[in-house]
């Protein structure tokens, strides 16, 4: 099962945000870090995924099957997509909010194994000692970890992951993205996720998709990507990739003199 984005254009209006945006074979399992500084493009282009812009050009297949076309129903079975900003009904309890985002693919009727798969989603992400709490008395973080329980309890093909860490302390930043990839790892779908913190997105991505000005400048493994002079270019920093004692990538960056 692979995601192909061919010649894909879309945006708002008569404003083209991307432009041929062009992504070979995503396979299943693989855990994508999509990187760009604001306003380069990552949200519309999840928007354009989960089918909530229609492309003005161009498309997008998941498994052969082109689906600009498919209905409301059957996409959000395949694809589910976390937004940057997420609501909450305030009197419903985590666990409620969780089960709830099965609705989308399972209706109204709640069946024994819903029950199951939103206690181990919320168990994966380290939020079972929350279940009962209601959702309008979290944090910020919290909160933020309910909307990527939301998105994997569905179990889709594709998960789209906007910005998942971008409320959340060092440790929870590693038990999400740790998560994320197990999950990536175990049940292999197609994960992309927007990440601000090239770091974090060298540590987890086994691949990462640099945008700017709604245009793929590159496409490749974080060793490669991150070496580029692209990257200092396209933020507007001065960047050294190095390796820590550990093995790990770290990016050094600073502003230009
Ligand atoms: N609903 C909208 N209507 C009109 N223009 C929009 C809309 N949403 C986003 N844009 C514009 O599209 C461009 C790309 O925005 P987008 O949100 O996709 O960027 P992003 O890379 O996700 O940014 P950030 O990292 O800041 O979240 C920006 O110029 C933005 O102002």
């Amino acid at each position: 099962m692979t995601l192909h984005i061919e010649h894909l254009a879309a945006g708002y209006g008569r404003r083209k945000v991307l432009q041929d945006v062009n992504v070979p074979q995503i396979e299943s399992g693989d855990f994508v870090g999509l990187i760009g500084p604001n306003a380069s493009g990552k949200s519309t282009l999840f928007k354009t995924i989960a089918g909530l812009i229609a492309p003005m050009c161009g498309s997008i297949s998941l498994a052969g099957d082109d689906i600009t076309h498919l209905r409301r129903r059957d996409r959000a079975h395949r694809i589910a997509y976390m937004p940057q900003a997420f609501g909450c009904n305030a009197l419903l309890t985590v666990f409620e909010t969780v089960l709830l985002a099965l609705k989308q693919t399972g209706g109204w009727r709640v069946q024994s194994d819903n029950l199951d798969r939103v206690s181990d989603t919320l168990a994966a992400l380290e939020l079972g000692h929350l279940s009962e709490r209601g959702i309008a008395d979290l944090s910020g973080g919290q909160a933020q970890m309910v909307a990527v329980a939301q998105t994997l309890v569905r179990a889709p093909e594709v998960v789209l992951l906007d910005e998942p860490t971008s409320a959340l302390d060092l440790h929870h930043q590693l038990s999400i993205m740790t998560s994320v990839k197990n999950e990536a790892g175990r049940r292999k779908p197609v994960v992309i996720a927007a990440l601000h913190d090239l770091n974090l997105a060298a540590k987890f991505c086994n691949r990462l998709i640099l945008l700017r000005d709604g245009k793929i400048l590159a496409d490749g493994v974080p060793q490669d990507i991150l070496a580029r002079p692209e990257i200092g270019e396209t933020y507007n920093v001065v960047t050294d990739l190095e390796r820590t004692k550990r093995g790990a990538l770290y990016v050094d960056a600073r502003l230009s003199a």
